[in-house]
């Protein structure tokens, strides 16, 4: 049997499997079965085929990148070519885009790599067309565009997600807090500081002994954490990306149709061919992003407002802004004064490099 017939017969027994008390010992090692073989279908040597990486790996620029996934004609190309400038063709005809095509976008004064990608169909992640390339892609965004026909979205929505989960990657999800430590000796012991709603003691000695964890302590602070977060936790190599769902093609459509579409959480409704709605896109881009921009000020002057250096939150210290600039700054630096948000006096705060700053603060480097 290979390893997608294998996947199908869990999914299919799990289906079968009515979640109550006396199951739920047999659900936990059927979720943590799954969670290995698709572990295994997507690993070096997988069964799922594909291809190679060819024409996938793209000189990657930019401080962050924004992946375009969707099924064919959606309106990916066409969306990508005007908002960069870079040619990607585009047409009626399904599969026009073959590979990555990459483009960039100012925003705010931060360069974006946008990636225009070939369109996937289901099954994408057991190696039917590129779709395990196009996925593998996605995986390394900063930010990940669903691109969705106006006139089909809810389910292309639900078998993208999917194709998406399946490959490791989180949609619009924090990580789980949860955490399992292993031990030398002394069995398992769960502990929870909220109460387990979705999932139960059974489940949990089922998926741990799935993975052969018999020592080990077991800490759940996530509210509602079901078995699949921890089978998340456990595999360890789950991706947590942003999302926007672009629902494109709204000049096919009248007034009451969009009212309805607004209602898909993290969705922003526009016509790439007739170009509305984009500033919103944009703006709400922007956000998901979550960059942070960094005015520089010299001494005796005022800031510098038309080029900031632009940082990822999470590295936006004092230190991630010195090297942003050059190399040895850091090295060369007395302290900083900060104005701004990350500041605790509007007079300018003295920092040192592992001070975090915030969007838009301004930051003047003292030398030794
Ligand atoms: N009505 C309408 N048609 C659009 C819009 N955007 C794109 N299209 C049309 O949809 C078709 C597909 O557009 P593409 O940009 O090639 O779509 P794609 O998602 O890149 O397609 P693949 O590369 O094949 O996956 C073309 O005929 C476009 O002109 C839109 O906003 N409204
Ligand atoms: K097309
Ligand atoms: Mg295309």
């Amino acid at each position: 049997m290979t390893t997608v017939q294998k996947i199908k017969e869990v999914e299919d027994e799990m289906a079968r499997t009515q979640k109550n008390k006396a199951t739920s010992y047999h659900l936990g090692q059927l979720k943590a079965k799954l969670a290995k073989l698709r572990r295994e279908l997507l690993g070096p040597t997988g069964g799922g085929g594909g291809g190679g990486g060819l024409g996938f790996d793209v000189a990657r620029t930019g401080i962050a990148s924004v992946g375009f996934v969707g099924f064919p004609s959606v309106g990916k190309s066409t969306l990508m070519s005007k908002l960069t400038g870079t040619h990607s063709e585009t047409s009626e005809i399904d599969f026009t885009t073959l590979t990555t095509v990459p483009g960039t976008l100012k925003v705010h004064g931060a360069p974006i790599q946008i990636l225009d990608l070939p369109g996937i169909i289901e099954g994408a992640n057991d190696g039917r067309g590129r779709g395990r390339q196009v996925i593998a892609v996605a995986r390394t965004c900063n930010l990940i565009f669903i691109v969705l026909d106006v006139l089909k979205p809810l389910g292309d929505k639900t078998i993208i997600e999917s194709e998406l989960e399946a490959f490791g990657i989180r949609l619009n999800k924090k990580p789980p807090a949860i955490t399992v430590k292993k031990k030398d000796k002394g069995g398992i012991a769960i502990t929870n500081t909220v109460p387990l709603t979705k999932i139960d003691h059974d489940e949990i000695k089922a998926i741990l002994s799935e993975y052969k964890l018999s020592n080990c302590d077991v800490a759940i602070r996530q509210p509602n954490a079901t078995a699949d977060d921890l089978v998340d936790v456990i595999e360890g190599n789950r991706v947590y990306i942003p999302a926007i769902y672009v629902l494109n093609k709204i000049d096919a459509i009248s007034i009451e149709e969009l009212d309805l579409l607004y209602k898909i959480p993290n969705s922003v409704p526009i016509s790439s061919r007739e170009w509305l709605n984009i500033d919103e896109l944009m703006d709400i881009m922007w956000r998901r992003l979550d960059l942070v921009r960094v005015y520089t000020k010299p001494r005796g002057a005022p800031p510098d407002y038309s080029s900031p250096v632009v940082l990822r939150r999470g590295k936006s210290a004092v230190e991630d802004f010195c090297s942003a600039i050059h190399k040895e700054i850091a090295k060369q630096m007395k302290y900083a004064i900060v104005w701004g948000a990350s500041a605790k006096h509007a007079r300018g705060q003295k920092v040192g490099l592992e001070h975090v700053l915030e969007d838009e603060d301004v930051v003047h480097i003292a030398k030794k």
